[in-house]
């Protein structure tokens, strides 16, 4: 139970579940036919699955190796796995909701103040992903690669141009187009992390040691350190 915990919690995060799970026990002794059915009850309930998700099957292994000799005990799981959603552990029809919510009533739906940034984190990671999969791929069939080969001033540009285009589209208070534009801004950011071989985790780290401190005094600070800096080159000139 305790090592099923931590893949579970995984799985869940990430917004899958077991659809079904195929278990082979290879051993000599003692015959498992018996205990067959006991053995399949529990796992379901341990997984807490229907029990018609989980197959267990019992061979011998025809006196070869540790096995065939009764010294030791085989295993294989085969183990499917289902999307359940897009944000997680939350229902097909809970999201479904959530998505037709915060397009008529943003403000609306607790549940999708609760879930959005698993949904948008979990999103962020499987797009990181593919991008990091687009290293070295052919740039007339993916964008990615292309940003990859014409290099990193292509890259930083689009993420200048993309930041402009939302700021633009903010002051117009086109709030559709700051959708769109916030996801090609996302999206060129990860292409230049991944370039940079920057990790979403150091980032995150980042922000989460900013957090607690007032960003005023943080500002001043930046500001004290400007003017150092400045009159540094002053003295220097
Ligand atoms: N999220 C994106 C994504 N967002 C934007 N873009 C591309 O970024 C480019 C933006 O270029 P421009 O700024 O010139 O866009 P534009 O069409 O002129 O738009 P505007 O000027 O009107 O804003 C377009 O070609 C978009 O298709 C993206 N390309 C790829 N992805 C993700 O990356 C994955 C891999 O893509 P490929 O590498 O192309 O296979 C995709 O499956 C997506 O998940």
């Amino acid at each position: 139970m305790f090592l099923w915990r931590q893949p579970e919690g995984l799985m869940q995060q990430r917004g899958y579940r077991v659809a079904n799970l195929d278990v082979t026990v290879i051993l000599e002794r003692p015959k498992l036919a018996p205990h067959k059915e006991q053995i399949r009850q529990n796992i379901a309930k341990l997984l807490g699955l229907p029990l018609d998700q989980v197959n267990l099957k019992a061979k011998t292994h025809e006196k070869v190796d540790s096995i065939g000799e009764n010294r030791s005990v085989g295993c294989h799981a085969v183990v499917l796995l289902e999307r359940t959603t897009m944000a997680g552990n939350l229902s097909e029809t809970t999201q479904n909701t959530m998505v037709n919510d915060v397009n008529s009533h943003p403000e609306s739906s607790e549940e999708w103040k609760e879930g959005v940034f698993d949904y948008l984190s979990a999103t962020l990671e499987r797009v990181y992903g593919v991008i990091q999969s687009r290293r070295g791929a052919n740039p007339e069939a993916s964008w990615t690669a292309k940003l990859f080969s014409k290099g990193r001033h292509k890259i930083a540009q689009k993420v200048g141009e993309e930041a402009l285009e939302v700021a633009l589209d903010a002051v117009q208070n086109r709030s559709e187009r700051v959708v769109e534009e916030s996801a090609d801004l996302l999206y060129h950011l990860l292409v230049l992390w991944a370039d940079m071989g920057i990790q979403p985790a150091q980032v995150a780290a980042e922000l989460e040691k900013r957090e607690g401190k007032s960003g005023l005094q943080e500002k001043m600070k930046r500001n004290e350190r400007k003017d150092e800096t400045r009159l540094e080159d002053m003295l220097q000139n």
